[in-house]
């Protein structure tokens, strides 16, 4: 890996004596990590955590990554994302330093959050575990290819969230003063790239940093509008320069009031650099990640506060179709001893029942690519389950869960139908290792496979 000449003219002379160890720390291997969801943890505690993963995947763990309880360092080569664990959501594989964002996000249950730059949904996924189903998580892309990238794992992941597709101005014009965190993960000129993709390497140019800083001061000013007064702004990028990290926060703060907050000593993180900016001490409380310091590619990241004090929200605008239909209330509690709240009134389109997870949030002027996650298909007033409605569920919510073991997992995942002793009858969650699979319809010697046709794998192991 050659570094860029000139990001060696510009990083070196700021690094000064730590300069050597930065750099053999980018001619080392990169690190990866994978991320547990929440809900398999029942404790703080690292070592005890790891007895609620999927004994199968335990092996496939190395240390714990320090800065959040719910991610693990894995090997370059472990295979974990061509498991079936990998396919229904247990887990999610992400960069370990981009684990501490949503550390700095802190979401609390009940809160309108909003993850403005999502895809492919890293921070997302992270970020509905901290609400744990209570409260508004939307999560909007830019881009068309990687918003449908985004759809996918937040279904894959059972996340409670709406997902939209809007230019950050659209969004201030629909929602302004509407959330009590806004995370702007800020598209950067990616430096913390560098050791996992060369493509990062060959696409950096000297002004990449000042053309990603003017594209980044265009989405903030759009962020802070959509801010509560009182509200947070998380800022974050995978990149070392100054002028897209200290400088930024710094513009932040004077151009539009915010303040910088502490945030926690993650071990092996350093405070941002007071005098890589103007010298301003709220700087230090900035967090920055250096490969040569910790185990992680690089990140930066800044919790700011918006002037003012947390109002409630704005007033209620229906706009959705909403149904508090008995027919679809007995049938959910037929199927479920506990109901996740969005579920309860979903959006009907096209035969298609949704959650509907945008709260208060009017419609009207934004582009919605899914307000929530598809439940059941509505036929001659019966529903038929979907797929994203069963990864929602932890196999202990439904009325009848059918435990299969790694063979019949397999088997299930490829679409067959598998055989059945059990007393069981109609729908009923599969589960496998603690987590849900999907659907299947019990009849007298046989499960009928509602795995969907095209999510049907035979090469997972
Ligand atoms: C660093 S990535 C986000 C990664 C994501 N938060 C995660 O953890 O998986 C930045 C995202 O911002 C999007 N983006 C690019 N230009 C944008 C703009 N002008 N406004 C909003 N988002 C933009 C990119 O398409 C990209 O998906």
């Amino acid at each position: 890996m050659h570094l860029p000449d000139d990001f060696i003219k510009q990083m070196k002379p700021r690094l000064g004596e730590a300069w050597d160890a930065f750099e053999a720390a980018m001619h080392e291997p990169h690190t990866r990590g994978v991320r547990f969801k929440q809900h398999t943890v029942d404790t703080q505690l690292a070592t005890q955590i790891k007895a609620n993963i999927p004994p199968s995947i335990v092996p496939l763990l190395e240390q714990p990554v320090p800065w959040t309880n719910t991610g693990y360092y894995i090997d370059l080569t472990a295979p974990l994302g061509k498991t079936i664990l990998h396919e229904v959501g247990a887990f999610y594989l992400q960069e370990p330093s981009a684990m501490a964002v949503a550390a700095a996000v802190n979401a609390q249950p009940g809160e309108y959050v909003l993850d403005l730059c999502a895809a492919p949904g890293g921070k997302s996924t992270a970020l509905a575990d901290q609400l744990s189903g209570k409260g508004t998580l939307v999560v909007n892309e830019i881009h068309p290819a990687r918003v449908r990238i985004l759809a996918e794992n937040i279904e894959r992941m059972g996340v409670s969230a709406a997902v939209v597709h809007n230019a950050p101005d659209t969004l201030a014009r629909a929602w302004p003063n509407a959330f009590d965190a806004v995370l702007v993960d800020a598209p950067c000129s990616g430096e913390g790239m560098f050791r996992k993709d060369p493509q990062a390497i060959a696409a950096w140019q000297p002004d990449a940093p000042e053309i990603c800083a003017r594209r980044q001061r265009e989405i903030l000013d759009q962020a802070v509008q959509l801010l509560k007064p009182g509200g947070r702004l998380i800022y974050s990028t995978c990149t070392f320069n100054p002028q897209e990290n200290e400088q930024m926060m710094a513009w932040l703060e004077d151009a539009h009031g915010l303040t910088l907050i502490d945030l926690p000593d993650w071990p092996g993180w350093t405070s941002g650099c007071p005098d890589w900016a103007d010298g301003r001490p709220s700087l230090a409380f900035t967090r920055r990640l250096w490969p040569h310091l910790a185990r992680g590619e690089g990140h930066f990241v800044a919790c700011l506060t918006k002037p003012g004090h947390l109002a409630t929200p704005a007033a209620k605008e229906t706009q959705t179709r909403e149904r508090n239909d008995k027919t679809w209330l007995d049938w959910l509690t037929a199927q479920l001893h506990e109901i996740p709240a969005p579920c309860l009134s979903p959006i009907e389109h096209k035969n298609v029942l949704f959650s509907n997870e945008l709260g208060h949030l009017p419609l009207r002027g934004v582009r919605v690519l899914r307000a929530g996650t598809p439940l059941a298909t509505k036929q001659n007033n019966r529903y038929i389950p979907q797929q994203a409605l069963a990864l929602r569920l932890r196999p202990e919510q439904a009325k009848q869960v059918i435990q299969l073991d790694a063979s019949a997992a397999a088997a299930y995942i490829r679409g067959d139908a598998l055989s059945y002793t059990g007393e069981q009858r109609g729908y009923a969650l599969v589960a496998y290792e603690g987590f849900v699979l999907g659907w299947v319809k019990a009849v007298a010697g046989r499960l009928n496979n509602l795995y969907p046709k095209g999510w049907r794998n035979s090469h997972l192991i």
